[in-house]
């Protein structure tokens, strides 16, 4: 396999690699261990965002030889300077509330969070450090060392922008979807064909998933709702609509965001995607 990226790390301040609902053990040793990425604003985290990883769970049973050993929600940066991205801290708090509520088996790693923007090929390759390198894998229940494949999890509508020019770097294309692979969930209004058809080449690391029961919930609307006083309980998980509320976050357009605008590449990054009209969405 392909090196890191990178040969060093640089963590935030007192930061540590969560894994304590990382299955150290694979049940089934014929099968490749497996963790899910998924990176993104999570501004707010949705129901929507915590069903992907369920949807991929029994997608990963059904067709594959994986056996999944954990998940990881990996917000994104303050420093990706999208509209509407609330500070990490409170992004970190909604995402761990509402990942370790709900569930046994995902986790939220602040390592990217906290520190300057960070590419997802970058991302990656640390997750890839931190159980293959740092903790040493998983083993078989016969004491049989594996090592454990990371990929990212993402929606068709992250996977579309990959074929935009100037988003995503084609190195980084060459690392995520050659080295580690992706598996995206259909999101309406993407089409997933068209998402992928540029992405060819790597088409054996993409695993399509289709969304049985259609959820088109996203963290704009939310966030649109939250500034018109209307209801989001039931769009996310109590927790998080009572940290909200408890908070008073995301009342006005631009308040309670991270400081300090600058061009950078994911603002970049937002205006194409928005003037593509792939990303916007309106709540009439
Ligand atoms: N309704 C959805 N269907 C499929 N995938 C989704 C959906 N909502 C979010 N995702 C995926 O979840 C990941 C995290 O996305 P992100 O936090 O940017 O959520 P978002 O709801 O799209 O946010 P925003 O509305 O602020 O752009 C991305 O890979 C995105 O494609
Ligand atoms: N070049 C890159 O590595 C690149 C480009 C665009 C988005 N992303 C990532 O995709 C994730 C989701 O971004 P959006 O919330 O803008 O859809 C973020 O974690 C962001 O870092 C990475």
């Amino acid at each position: 396999m392909a090196a890191h990226l990178t040969e060093s790390f640089t963590n935030p301040p007192g930061y540590t690699f969560p894994h304590h609902r990382l299955s150290r053990v694979l049940r089934n040793p014929n099968k490749t261990p497996l963790v899910l990425v998924a990176c993104g604003s999570f501004s707010p985290v949705t129901y929507l965002h915590l069903r992907m990883f369920e949807m991929a769970k029994d997608h990963v049973r059904q067709n594959t030889d994986f056996e999944i050993v954990g998940g990881y929600l990996s917000p994104v940066s303050d420093m990706y300077k999208k509209p509407g991205l609330l500070s990490a801290r409170h992004r970190v708090n909604m995402c761990t509330m509402g990942a370790e509520d709900s569930n046994t088996w995902l986790m939220v790693d602040s390592w990217e969070a906290f520190q300057s923007y960070q590419r997802t090929a970058i991302v990656l390759d640390h997750f890839d450090y931190e159980i293959n390198t740092v903790l040493g894998g998983v083993h078989t229940e016969d004491g049989e060392h594996r090592n454990v494949r990371v990929m990212l999890l993402a929606g068709s509508d992250l996977i579309g922008t990959m074929s935009e020019p100037g988003v995503w770097a084609y190195s980084d294309l060459e690392h995520i979807l050659g080295r580690y692979g992706c598996f995206i969930v259909e999101r309406a209004g993407t089409a997933m064909d068209q998402a992928t058809d540029a992405l060819a080449r790597w088409r054996s690391n993409i695993h399509l998933i289709s969304q049985l029961i259609q959820n088109d919930v996203s963290s704009t609307k939310v966030r649109l709702f939250l500034r018109r006083g209307l209801s989001v309980r039931y769009l996310l998980p109590n927790s998080v609509v009572d940290y909200i509320e408890e908070h008073g976050l995301y009342q006005d357009e631009g308040a309670n965001t991270s400081a300090h605008p600058s061009p950078d590449k994911g603002k970049e990054r937002e205006r194409e995607v928005t003037a593509s009209g792939s990303k916007k969405e309106a709540v009439s």
